[in-house]
């Protein structure tokens, strides 16, 4: 996250951390929403590639153990069928992560709230992004949760061709495209939209220009959660 501030411990209790081990250690390479206690969203660039994969719940700060987490492996993966590794403009950038055990929820762990199918957001509509990616265009992770404001932009704007045109197909959301962006390691993670004085998640990180994460008119791109309300329930079948 490029701007924005450290967010409150746990105050964004479904975001999780999705970690990939190499050699004997685990890192963080994106981030996830718990949506039900055996199953986490993300984005299919996220564990497109061969991995052993767990997921971190209850996190703040990843270097530091402060007793929230339960840590998860992940028993299966499944990438959308129309996810194209070669083409992230195509979309369909979504998969759910089986885990091997259901978390307990309590005040650091809780399910995200997601939006009814369909629902488009209006231009403008308050949203936050949070995760722990790089803090600047080519920086480093950030150790502890940041979140950043980063209200939606409507697809007329998005779309048009000083933002990012033809890129932005109606299956995503756009937010921000000034100061505040999300930036690699964000990838996966909440876009978190205030409806009706409650948090949905309507997005699930993306991408951002290649020419830089905060560069002005190409905002941050989600996966349009809305969209793919019945994909998820055909994954996963209603518990
Ligand atoms: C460096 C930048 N990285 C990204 O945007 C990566 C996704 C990369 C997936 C492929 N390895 N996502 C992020 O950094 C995220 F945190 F914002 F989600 C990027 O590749 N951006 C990008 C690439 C292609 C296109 C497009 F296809 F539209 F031409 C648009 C943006």
């Amino acid at each position: 996250v490029v701007g924005g501030e450290v967010a409150q411990p746990n105050s964004w209790p479904w975001q999780i951390s999705l970690q990939y081990l190499s050699g004997s250690s685990y890192y963080h390479t994106c981030g996830g929403s718990l949506i039900r206690r055996g199953w986490v969203m993300t984005a299919a660039h996220c564990v497109d590639s061969q991995r052993t994969w767990r997921v971190v719940l209850g996190d703040h700060n990843l270097n530091s153990n402060e007793g929230k987490e339960q840590i998860m492996t992940v028993s299966k993966v499944y990438i959308h069928n129309g996810w194209n590794s070669n083409n992230i403009a195509a979309g369909n950038d979504i998969a759910l992560l089986r885990l091997s055990n259901e978390a307990s929820l309590n005040s650091a762990v809780q399910l995200a709230a997601l939006p009814p199918s369909g629902q488009i957001l209006p231009n403008n509509n308050p949203c936050y992004i949070t995760g722990w990616g790089r803090t600047q265009t080519g920086g480093s992770l950030s150790n502890s949760l940041k979140q950043a404001w980063l209200p939606s932009v409507d697809h007329q704007t998005c779309s048009s061709s000083s933002w990012w045109g033809s890129s932005v197909k109606t299956t995503m959301v756009c937010a921000g495209g000034g100061a505040n962006s999300g930036c690699q390691g964000d990838s996966g993670g909440p876009l978190n939209c205030q409806v009706n004085g409650q948090y949905y998640v309507h997005g699930v990180t993306s991408f951002v220009s290649s020419s830089g994460c905060n560069a002005t008119r190409k905002p941050t791109v989600f996966t349009r959660v809305s969209a793919y309300i019945s994909w998820m329930n055909g994954v996963r079948p209603v518990e």
